[in-house]
């Protein structure tokens, strides 16, 4: 029976495993087809793949050997002829969060420990190797012995992805992309008996780009190579810049930016090799960059268990102002936060909690465009009661009982997301010198017109719903209010039709469910004269009607906007094609429609 029951669920993974790395390698299929609603249709419904595989194993083990009333001694077998089944597994870490998925379903939280849950790993992910003999290997290596030799060989490990459509002009490109790897060499660089150039042999796809990830090799001196190649507008590959540097791969992987899709039959050596290219990354958001979201969800747990194992301080209510859907409390020691939705809201907030939840999923499935932050998402967290502020339980019991529950010295919350800490950009301007503030400003907007960009309307465009990272990039965080683009109704404010109108204090016009207006942004945004200053000099534009219609339009005809990480500047000049026509929205930039 444990036997069973072990076949069954590592069935169910192999299955997963199965289906989500099709999805994955079709990206490349999707890019050279320029299928772009598909590629972004796929990275969405992939997310489900993993709660429908874990409810069809579920189901089964139920249905077909009864598991749930099978005695602990047979689900502590089952864990052990679990591992028996991984020793050779190539996904031995998923294999194993994909059975606590589906146990945890089965039995109750009293069995939630390591005798019969992989609360800590049982198997190595470290030195696996696929054995087959036609098996790809993670990274592909490139000695180049010479300066010379050194552009030949980079260009061989384009034409090793084997895109199926010819590039612009892949020796401009690659004698561009030596020449950035020769200045951050510095001029007089000797070559050492181990240079080489590492390439993960799989594209990293999102949205309208295909990201090859590698590193340089010189002596003891070793950097990322990040590659974004792009399409023209007459269907060719271009490579778009080079990324040479932690900060820039940083940037790539951001928490705040959609999954990638990358074909890989060992996904742990991918993130041992891009530990290796951003050290200070923990590796549950490489998991979750990779797509591997429940992996990072797992990892992250244990992070956050093994920090409140070393640490004594108190969760606290968040700083800031307090919200008025969500009780957000935080550890300091922790840069984290944790969302409660409370149980009931004031009038001016007409949602509800499933209404919410839909919004945080919206954003979920989104490309988040590097401006809205990552959340994930648990049911029924425990929390030692003690460390948690008298206040903060009262808040809690206040406005979100239904959340809350005591079970001795536990505090059960029964669902909440948790994401990264930012300054509130509301505190940050206030405590801000004038070049901070100025900075701070223009990248609200920025962050904006990234969304505008990605088809989002923020809602609610406060300065207190945006937070503002270490990286000095403005990100926004509180969803409830969320729209599309497509589904507002931008409007002008209609002339007063007498002097009774003017004099008004609340709107005479007529406002339906969908309608914006712009221009009354400023007497939310704007009190502060300096703000206003630098807002007006540089994104008057968002308070204008017509920007956000024009948007709408060009969203509706099935224009798609390309977001980089990187800043414009820093794009490689291309000679011989087409003049980029003008960026629609600063700092993004169409490359193709
Ligand atoms: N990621 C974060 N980092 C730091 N502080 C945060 C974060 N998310 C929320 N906060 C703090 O919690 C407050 C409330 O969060 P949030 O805006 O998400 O809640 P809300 O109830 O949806 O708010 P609103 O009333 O504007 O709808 C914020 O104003 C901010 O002070």
């Amino acid at each position: 029976m444990a036997f069973a029951m072990a076949r069954t669920m590592l069935d169910g993974f192999n299955r997963h495993y199965r289906l989500f790395r099709q999805v994955s390698a079709a990206a490349k299929q999707r890019f050279e087809r320029a299928d772009w609603a598909g590629q972004q249709a796929a990275q969405r419904e992939r997310i489900a793949f993993y709660d429908q595989r874990v409810d069809e194993a579920t189901e089964r083990l139920q249905n077909e050997l009864d598991a749930g009333n099978q005695p602990m001694e047979i689900w502590q077998q089952a864990k052990l002829h679990y591992i028996g089944l991984l020793t050779n597994h190539h996904q031995p870490e998923l294999a194993e969060t994909f059975f606590n998925s589906v146990t945890t379903k089965i039995l109750r939280r009293e069995h939630f420990n390591n005798e019969f849950l992989f609360v800590r790993p049982a198997l190595s992910t470290e030195y696996i190797e696929n054995e087959e003999p036609a098996a790809k290997p993670t990274f592909r290596v490139y000695y180049p012995h010479t300066h010379e030799a050194l552009h030949a060989c980079l260009r061989r490990a384009i034409e090793n992805f084997q895109l199926a459509l010819p590039f612009e002009d892949l020796d401009r490109d690659v004698g561009q992309v030596l020449a950035a790897v020769r200045q951050r060499f510095g001029n007089d660089v000797r070559l050492r008996a181990n240079f080489q150039i590492q390439m993960l042999d799989s594209l990293f796809y999102r949205n309208k780009g295909a990201y090859a990830v590698g590193k340089v090799i010189n002596g003891f001196t070793e950097f990322p190579l990040a590659l974004p190649i792009l399409h023209n507008e007459r269907g060719q590959l271009f490579i778009d810049t080079v990324l040479l540097t932690e900060d820039d791969l940083l940037l790539l992987f951001s928490f705040a930016r959609a999954y990638f899709m990358v074909d890989m039959e060992i996904p742990s050596a991918y993130v041992q090799f891009l530990r290796s290219l951003m050290a200070r990354k923990p590796r549950a958001e490489l998991y979750n960059a990779l797509g591997l979201a429940k992996q990072g969800k797992t990892l992250f747990y244990r992070d956050f268990l093994y920090h409140l194992r070393h640490s004594s301080d108190q969760f606290i209510v968040a700083p800031g102002i307090k919200g008025m859907v969500m009780v957000v409390f935080t550890l300091p020691s922790f840069p984290f936060v944790f969302k409660v939705i409370k149980d009931f809201y004031p009038p001016q907030k007409d949602t509800t909690r499933d209404k919410i939840k839909g919004k945080y999923l919206l954003v979920k499935q989104h490309d988040r465009v590097g401006r809205m932050a990552e959340t994930l998402e648990y049911s029924n967290v425990a929390f030692e009661r003690a460390r948690f502020s008298p206040e903060l339980i009262q808040e809690i019991e206040t406005f979100c009982p239904s959340q809350l529950e005591y079970d001795g010295d536990t505090i059960i919350i029964r669902h909440c997301y948790i994401e990264r800490r930012m300054i509130p950009l509301n505190i940050y301007l206030q405590e801000a010198d004038d070049a901070q503030l100025e900075a701070a400003v223009i990248e609200y907007g920025n962050a904006i017109k990234d969304m505008v960009a990605a088809n989002i309307f923020p809602g609610d465009m406060l300065w207190k719903n945006f937070g503002i990272t270490r990286h000095g990039k403005v990100v926004f965080y509180d969803y409830d209010e969320i729209e599309y683009i497509t589904d507002c109704n931008f409007r002008r404010v209609p002339a007063p039709r007498n002097e009774e109108d003017e004099m008004a204090a609340e709107p005479w016009y007529a406002v339906g469910p969908h309608d914006v207006f712009p221009e009354t942004f400023g007497q939310f945004l704007l009190g502060n004269p300096k703000v206003r200053a630098v807002f007006m000099k540089h994104h008057a534009d968002l308070l204008d009607a017509a920007f956000w219609q024009e948007h709408q339009s060009r969203i509706r005809e099935g224009h798609l906007y390309d977001v980089f990480t990187y800043d414009a500047t820093r794009r490689f000049p291309r000679e011989g094609a087409l003049a980029a026509s003008n960026p629609p929205v600063q700092p993004v930039q169409e490359t193709s429609t």
